[in-house]
C-alpha cells in the first residue's frame, strides 16, 4: 500500500468536512493502493471546534513541498496564493474549491493548469459534477450556457418566495454553510461570475478575463417583485449566462425572469443548463454548496488524481461563437 500524504489548507465547513470524508472512505482509497496521512491542516485558530484532531492543527505555514498533493479550502486569493505556488512550482498537484484563486490569479496558474497539475471540481456547484460534465460538452460547439450556480442566492430567493425575509434567509444560508466568508461575494453576484469564468475558460477561451463578466447580484430584489413575477407564471433566479452577440463571447450575471416550466426555473438546487451543436439541451443538476457535498467533488479529484488523471484542462484555443446565444429577461 502506497502511502498519500495530504496538506489540506482551511478546516472550515469544507476542510473540515472533507477531513470526516477521507476517514470514512479509507476503503476506497486501500481499493486503489493508497493509504492517506493528513500532514497537517492549515487553520487560523486552534480553539475553534471542528472533527480534526488537534494535533494536525497548523497556525503557521506548514511545508507543502513534503505533501504529495495540496487540497485547498482556505478562500481568498493571495494568501492561498502564496501557499500553493511554490508547491505547483514544485510539480505538486493542487485540488481546490477555491473559485475567487482561480477566477482571480489566472495568469499565475494557467501555465499549472495546462500542465494537468489542478484539480477543480468542487469550484462551480461543489461535487455536482459540472466541470467533467463541460468537457463532456467539447464534443460539441456551444451555442449558451445559463446556470444557477450560486447556493446562497437560490436559497435566499427559495425563502422569499415563502416570505421569509432577506435577512433571515441569508443567516441561514450562512448557518448551513453556503455562503462565502463574506457573503457580499454571494449577494452581490461576484462568485457566480467567478464560477462563470471558470467555465468559460474551460468550454471557449483558455484565456477569459473575470472583469469581462458583467455582474449583478439580488440585493435590490424585493419579496414583491418575486411575487410579481410569480403571478406572472415565471421565477426570479440570479443566472449566470455564456452565450455569443456579434461573433463574441458576452459573460453576465444577473436577476433573470424565467418561464416556470423551464428546467433552470424548476430546478430545486443549482443548475447549469446548455444549448450545444450537435448535442441538443443537456443539463445538470444538484446541491452546488455545502460541506458535505464540496468535500464530495475535492475527494473525487482525489481519487481522478491516485488513478492516474490529469486535473481539469482549459479549453485548447479560443472558439469564437457560431452563433448568436440569448440571455433570459432582467428584471427592472
Ligand atoms: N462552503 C461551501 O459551500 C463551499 C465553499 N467553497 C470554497 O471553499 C473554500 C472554503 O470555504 P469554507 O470552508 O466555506 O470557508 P470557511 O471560512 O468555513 O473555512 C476557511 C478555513 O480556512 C482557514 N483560513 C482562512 N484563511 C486563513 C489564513 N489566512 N491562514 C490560515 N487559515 C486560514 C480558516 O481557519 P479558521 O477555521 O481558524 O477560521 C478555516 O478553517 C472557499 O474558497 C469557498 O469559496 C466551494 C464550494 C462550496
Ligand atoms: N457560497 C457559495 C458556496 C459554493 O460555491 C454558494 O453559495 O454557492
Amino acid at each position: 500500500m502506497e502511502e498519500v500524504k495530504i496538506a489540506l489548507l482551511g478546516g472550515g465547513t469544507v476542510g473540515s468536512a472533507f477531513y470526516t470524508l477521507v476517514q470514512e472512505r479509507l476503503e476506497d482509497f486501500h481499493a486503489l493502493g493508497f493509504s492517506p496521512r493528513f500532514l497537517g491542516v492549515l487553520v487560523r485558530e486552534r480553539t475553534k471546534p471542528r472533527p480534526i484532531p488537534d494535533e494536525l492543527l497548523h497556525t503557521e505555514p506548514m511545508d507543502l513541498l513534503q505533501a504529495d498533493v495540496v487540497v485547498e479550502a482556505m478562500g481568498g486569493v493571495e494568501a492561498p496564493l502564496s501557499l500553493v505556488r511554490p508547491a505547483l512550482e514544485a510539480g505538486i498537484p493542487l485540488i481546490t474549491a477555491n473559485k475567487a484563486l482561480l477566477a482571480e490569479a489566472w495568469e499565475t496558474l494557467r501555465p499549472f493548469a495546462e500542465e494537468g497539475l489542478i484539480y477543480h471540481e468542487a469550484s462551480v456547484m461543489a461535487g455536482t459534477p459540472a466541470l467533467s460534465f463541460s468537457e463532456t460538452l467539447r464534443g460539441s460547439q456551444l451555442v449558451e450556457l445559463h446556470g444557477i450556480l450560486n447556493g446562497t442566492t437560490l436559497y435566499i430567493l427559495q425563502e422569499m418566495e415563502k416570505r421569509r425575509t432577506y435577512e433571515e434567509a441569508l443567516l441561514e444560508a450562512q448557518r448551513l454553510g453556503y455562503a462565502e466568508a463574506d457573503p457580499t461575494l454571494d449577494v452581490e453576484g461576484i462568485d457566480a461570475a467567478h464560477k462563470l469564468t471558470l467555465l468559460a475558460r474551460l468550454l471557449v477561451d483558455p484565456a477569459f478575463p473575470f472583469p469581462e463578466v458583467k455582474t449583478q447580484g439580488i440585493t435590490r430584489l424585493t419579496p414583491e417583485i418575486l411575487q410579481t413575477a410569480q403571478a406572472q407564471g415565471e421565477k426570479v433566479r440570479l443566472v449566470a449566462s455564456l452565450y455569443g452577440e456579434g461573433g463574441r463571447w458576452r459573460a453576465a450575471v444577473a436577476p433573470r425572469r424565467l418561464p416556470q416550466d423551464h428546467p433552470l426555473a424548476r430546478a430545486q438546487g443549482n443548475i447549469l443548463w446548455v444549448r450545444a451543436r450537435p448535442l441538443g439541451e443537456v443539463f445538470v443538476t444538484g446541491p452546488g454548496a455545502g460541506g458535505g457535498a464540496t468535500a464530495s467533488g475535492l475527494l473525487a479529484d482525489l481519487f481522478r488524481f491516485l488513478s492516474g488523471h490529469l486535473g481539469h484542462l482549459p479549453a485548447p484555443a479560443p472558439k469564437p461563437p457560431t452563433e448568436e446565444g440569448t440571455p433570459f429577461p432582467g428584471v427592472e
